[in-house]
């Protein structure tokens, strides 16, 4: 099913939750609608839901606006981060809960319930737990029980808000893979809620970076992640070193070095840098743009972090670099820094000027 967003906005008294929001979701995509708290995630899933109005624009369904369709007729499966299950009703019963809801009518036999409910529940890997309560469960397969629940009603388009939300980091990781094969099975066109860029990176087919109640860039995780539309969207996805530059006779000025380009720059003013700790390189300090001591330096996990003490024109600048497996430092050596790939913004303003991989 696809959806289509247009010109959407949203106010909450005085404060507005959503700027003329434009969006094509392609059917059977995986969209993760990614941005800090209150941007305007939760507020954009729940109208495409039908749970909140417009204030202004149109959601369209496969091409219908969907003013005319009610919640129920949207076919819409959630799962929410607190959705909680019916305590009461075992997993078999709350998967089963929305097959036996359904006017007389439209309801299956009960035979065929079953055989739904138990299909769901294998598919889910959780064919095991049928019996239990929800209080019996961990907070994983609680959320398994959730998205077989939203699965249970055959819907068109599954909505899926923070679902591993209030799980540990090892759970998330695993459930994410987990959903990313599900997706891939089913094909249901899915809108994915999270402020968790690694989340958004490794399960979506395409971002939608939000801020402010306005979609700040739509793209690829590969685009999102490698052609940042603005410093906005640079500086949420991953990590980011800022420096603040000059651009003056045709060249990038960082204090009286001048940073080996072949890229149109542009117009000469106060810039920004932006660059991925991974993409300090370390060299030479009598040839590099930046030099710095090290003050200390990090393992975390597999990777190494130097922090870098930058002497930046007078100013003192702390960055904190990548270091490759093969580089060792100490804290008191003095090292060079090139930016290998970076984008340069206007400074203070939001659009990318320029980029470069040397
Ligand atoms: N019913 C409401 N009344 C007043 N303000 C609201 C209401 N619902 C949301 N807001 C405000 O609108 C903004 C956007 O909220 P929304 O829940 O869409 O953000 P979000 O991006 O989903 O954030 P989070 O990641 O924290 O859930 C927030 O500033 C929030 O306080």
């Amino acid at each position: 099913m696809k959806i289509d967003v247009r010109n959407l906005s949203k106010r909450f008294g005085n404060f507005v939750a959503l700027k003329n929001v434009d969006l094509d979701i392609a059917s059977g995509e995986l969209l993760a609608l990614l941005g800090p708290s209150g941007s305007g995630k939760t507020t954009l899933l729940r109208i495409i839901a039908g749970l909140d109005f417009a204030d202004g624009g149109e959601v369209y369904f496969a091409g219908e606006n969907a003013a005319n369709l009610n919640v129920r007729k949207r076919h819409v499966g959630f799962v929410f981060q607190h959705y909680a299950l019916f305590r009461h009703m075992t997993v078999f019963e709350n998967v089963a809960f929305g097959l036996r809801v359904r006017p007389r009518r439209e309801r299956k036999p009960e035979h065929e319930i079953v055989k739904r409910v138990k299909r769901l529940l294998e598919f889910v890997h959780i064919e095991g737990l049928a019996e239990r309560y929800p209080d019996q469960l961990s907070g994983g397969q609680r959320q398994r029980v959730a998205l077989a629940r939203a699965l249970a009603i055959e819907p068109n388009v599954l909505l899926l808000d923070e679902p591993f939300g209030a799980l540990d980091a090892k759970v998330r990781k695993s459930l994410r893979r987990w959903l990313r094969d599900l997706h891939g099975e089913l094909n249901v066109t899915s809108v994915l809620v999270t402020h968790d860029q690694e989340e958004a990176l490794e399960v979506a087919d395409r971002i939608v970076v939000m801020g402010n109640g306005k979609i700040e860039q739509v793209g690829t995780p590969e685009e999102i992640y490698n052609e940042p539309a603005n410093s906005f969207v640079f500086d949420f996805i991953g990590e980011s070193v800022k420096l603040p530059v000059r651009i003056e006779n045709g060249g990038i000025w960082i204090g009286s070095r001048r940073l080996a380009t072949n890229d149109e720059l542009p117009a000469s003013g106060p810039a920004r840098l932006f660059v991925r700790p991974h993409d300090l390189t370390f060299g030479e300090v009598s040839e590099a743009p930046l030099q710095g001591a090290v003050r200390s330096v990090r393992r975390v996990g597999a990777l190494s972090f130097a922090d870098v003490r930058l002497d930046y024109g007078g100013d003192d600048l702390l960055v904190e670099a990548s270091l490759p497996p093969e580089t060792i430092v100490r804290a008191g050596d003095l090292v060079g820094l090139t930016p290998r790939r970076y984008r340069i913004y206007e400074d203070g303003a939001a659009e990318s000027l320029t980029s470069a991989a040397l």
